[in-house]
């Protein structure tokens, strides 16, 4: 028998397989997450995430201006802060003249046209390593009493200059919140990014290992999401179309394309994921061992998370992926 169908036909040719392809991936795509440390000159690898280092103020400036150059305009930075720096009320967040904001107001100075989206989470000011304020006696994480200091944070990012406010805390609510607190204050130019299905995932090691953010005791399981579950999800994006979120996100992102395909299936607004520093990491280890081709796995990844649903992916490979489709 003779096939009367042929799929092959639209494969016979790169020039063909170009012209039926399906989903494009561009350097308009991606946001690039960016680790701060204090001190000057500071360039520290981070070892669980070759390639990707923790900088100084000064230095982040310069490795911008690169990514810039390679047409990166949105950066997502997250801060490192001294031990000695964190409480349980998180209060350094707020703080314009420390060191998260002061970069921010800096950066936007140096580079007036990217897009910085900064993130709103008391983990990293937080002794306790949590993203929410924690009851010293029953360990819980108060919802409604980590809303008032998420609020002060987000309208201090924006204070500073912030475009984007990326809450990534998870706790009920905070959208609304976050929204009210801009609007009163004159930011009701700056948009808000919620971290809509944010998952408990195994994924976050090496980001807590850069930022030295880990909770000292317990989980984040009462916050962030049961990784068993997809139509959570949806009642998420519910909750946060309707407290007047201008983007969506999921994360991570390679777990969950299910989870992007079905936001995106059931939003119109733009739908974001989160290639997680877990996700780099497994990549990276397996081409350093020569296992894999880190090149192509790292565009197939990117590929997939866009075919799946994103219209933007923040993830750690966007320098090396940017040279990559410069290259063509
Ligand atoms: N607010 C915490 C936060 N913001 C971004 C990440 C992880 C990002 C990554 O792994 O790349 C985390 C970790 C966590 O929830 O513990
Ligand atoms: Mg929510």
């Amino acid at each position: 028998m003779i096939p009367t169908h042929r799929p092959r036909r639209n494969r016979k040719s790169e020039v063909i397989r170009n012209m039926v392809q399906e989903t494009t991936l561009s350097v308009h795509d991606f946001i690039y997450p960016a680790f701060l440390i204090e001190g000057q000159n500071q360039q520290l690898e981070i070892h669980s995430m070759p390639g990707i280092h923790r900088f100084s103020a000064d230095r982040l400036i310069d490795e911008i201006g690169r990514c810039v150059e390679l047409g990166i305009k949105s950066f997502a930075p997250f801060p490192s802060i001294n031990d000695g720096l964190k409480d349980r009320l998180a209060k350094e967040s707020a703080n314009p003249e420390g060191l998260y904001l002061k970069t921010v107001a800096d950066i936007k100075r140096q580079f007036p046209d990217i897009v910085l989206m900064t993130d709103v989470a008391m983990d990293p000011y937080s002794s306790d390593g949590h993203d929410g304020i924690v009851d010293a006696d029953s360990g819980e994480i108060l919802n409604d009493a980590s809303l008032e200091v998420l609020g002060q944070m987000a309208l201090a990012q924006a204070r500073a200059g912030a475009d984007i406010i990326g809450p990534s805390d998870m706790m009920d609510g905070r959208v609304a919140w976050i929204r009210d607190i801009l609007d009163q204050n004159g930011f009701s130019h700056v948009s808000i990014m919620s971290y809509t299905a944010k998952y408990a995932s195994a994924f976050y090691g090496p980001f807590r290992d850069a930022l030295d953010s880990a909770p000292k005791r317990g989980d984040k399981k009462t916050y962030q999401m049961n990784y068993a579950n997809r139509r959570e999800a949806l009642r998420e994006l519910a909750l946060d179309e309707q407290e007047g979120a201008d983007m969506v996100m999921i994360k991570p992102a390679l777990s969950y394309l299910d989870v992007i395909h079905e936001v995106r299936t059931n939003t119109h607004l733009p739908v974001t994921a989160y290639n997680v520093s877990g996700e780099y990491a497994m990549v990276k280890s397996a081409a350093q061992q020569g296992w894999l081709d880190g090149e192509k796995t790292m565009m197939e990844v990117l590929m997939s998370i866009k075919r799946a649903g994103a219209d933007a992916i923040l993830t750690y490979f966007a320098k090396e992926a940017a040279a990559v489709l410069h290259r063509g």
